[in-house]
């Protein structure tokens, strides 16, 4: 199964980062958590800091994960890892999204989200802030 690592990036008023995804991709429009496939060897948490830095040239520490989600989009089945996580240096550049944008969790439930992050994101919107 193709294993998939999502940032629940969080900044100082407890927002996230909802990043959209551009023309030409899968899901393409849909909004969705940034990160990306997980390698072989490699932890999801390398991951995901190897996948921030290059889609959004941020530099992240991760904290706790949430729990995976396995979803299929008709393409097989991915298993999508979330990691709540916060920029700890560089500034936010959208490199591979068309669009980035901070959201409170009433704006993320009214973002046309891509499927398998609906259960991630209502997972986050009970969980308490770390
Ligand atoms: N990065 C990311 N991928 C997600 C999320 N939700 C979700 O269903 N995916 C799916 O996970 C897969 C892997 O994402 P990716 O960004 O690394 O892959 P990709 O589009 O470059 O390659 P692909 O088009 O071959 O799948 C994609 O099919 C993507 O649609 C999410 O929140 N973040």
């Amino acid at each position: 199964m193709i294993r998939v690592v999502a940032g629940l990036i969080e900044d100082d008023q407890g927002r996230l980062l909802a990043c959209r995804r551009p023309e030409g991709k899968h899901l393409a429009g849909k909004w969705e958590f940034p990160g990306g496939k997980i390698e072989a060897a490699e932890s999801p948490a390398r991951a995901l800091v190897r996948e921030l830095q290059e889609e959004l040239g941020v530099t992240v520490d991760v904290g706790k994960a949430l729990t995976p989600v396995v979803h299929d989009y008709g393409r097989g089945p991915i298993e999508l890892i979330p990691l709540r996580c916060r920029i700890a240096s560089g500034s936010l550049d959208a490199r591979e999204h068309s669009e980035l944008r901070w959201c409170t969790a009433e704006e993320l439930t009214r973002l046309d989200l891509a499927a398998a992050d609906l259960p991630i994101l209502a997972e986050w919107m009970t969980s308490e802030s770390e």
